[in-house]
């Protein structure tokens, strides 16, 4: 489930075949791809001149399994800017291999995109975060991939990247810079935090233990996604910026009788999706006029 079977037929060109296919079918160029996590398919509505290509029309693309996870590509112009959204990622805790939740990363790279924006849903573990506050991604901790579950297992094809990618300048800086800048321009610095995402296998939200051990390793917010997909467009020169929303606390007392479920998180989703869509939009505005890309 984990590892890619490296008796399939070559990756690269399996990437470039889906990456040809959809270029062949597209008049947009993007140079931006935006994932959209739990519940937040809907920051692709602002987009221009859309196309839209379901998953399961696109040759070598796994499908969508979860709630509040279209299955969709949608092409368009965002700003003038040609962007790719990802309407529905892929998890591990689905059973897809690592190889197959970042595949689209890589075709991403092959069609030309330079900057990858990745979102989440996430629960929040530092203190001080609130339902419905946005934190940039400063860093991340992957677990299930420094338990050896990691998106670059296998072989290493150096078209892609090198085998020993460093991963300590991942979430780029600029970009990290101008998201907070623009979150002061936009009067959403009362919401908008800056902190570090750790990723678990799922799909069982934590145990109280295990939300105790998080927090005492300085994690500000948790979630089953998202590091594979940024190990994987680092390794191959992307761009990377992170957006989480906080869509929940996580509980680090025993005896409440409050609990976490996926509805409750596609809740505060849908009412913050707004918001998320115009932090997105100016950004990648600001990216081109700032020369930032
Ligand atoms: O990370 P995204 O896809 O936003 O979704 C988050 O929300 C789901 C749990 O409610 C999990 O899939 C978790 O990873
Ligand atoms: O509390 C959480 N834990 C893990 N994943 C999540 N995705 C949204 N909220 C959470």
């Amino acid at each position: 489930v984990f590892s890619r079977d490296v008796s399939c037929i070559p990756y690269y060109e399996e990437c470039q075949k889906t990456a040809d296919w959809l270029l062949s079918r597209t008049k947009h160029k993007p140079k931006f791809a935006i994932i959209c996590g739990s519940g937040l398919g809907m920051l692709a509505e602002t987009l221009q001149d859309q196309e839209v290509f379901k998953y399961s029309d696109i040759p070598n693309f796994p499908q969508s399994t979860v709630q509040g996870h279209v299955g969709q590509l949608v092409f368009g112009e965002l700003k003038r800017k040609a962007c790719v959204y990802m309407q529905g990622r892929f998890h591990m805790y689905e059973g897809h291999s690592l190889y197959k939740v970042t595949f689209p990363v890589r075709v991403f790279k092959q069609l030309g995109v330079e900057t990858l924006i990745v979102t989440n849903a996430a629960g929040s573990l530092a203190d001080s975060y609130k339902v419905g506050d946005i934190m940039v991604i400063k860093d991340h901790v992957n677990f299930p991939g420094l338990a050896g579950y990691n998106a670059l297992s296998g072989p290493n094809d150096e078209r892609f990247g090198p085998r020993f990618p460093s991963m300590s300048d991942t979430y780029d800086k600029d970009l990290r810079g101008l998201a907070l800048d623009l979150s002061i321009k936009l009067g959403y610095s009362h919401f908008v935090q800056e902190g570090v995402y750790c990723m678990v296998g799922g799909p069982n939200f934590e145990t109280i233990a295990e939300a105790r051990l998080l927090h005492k390793l300085g994690i500000d917010a948790v979630g089953m996604s998202t590091a594979p997909e940024v190990v994987v467009a680092k390794h191959c020169g992307l761009k990377v910026f992170g957006l989480s929303l906080i869509t929940n606390q996580v509980l680090k007392e025993y005896g409440s009788n409050e609990a976490v479920n996926h509805e409750k998180v596609l809740e505060i989703s849908k009412k913050r999706a707004g918001i998320l869509q115009d932090f997105v939009t100016e950004l990648v505005a600001q990216i081109n006029s700032n020369n930032t890309n």
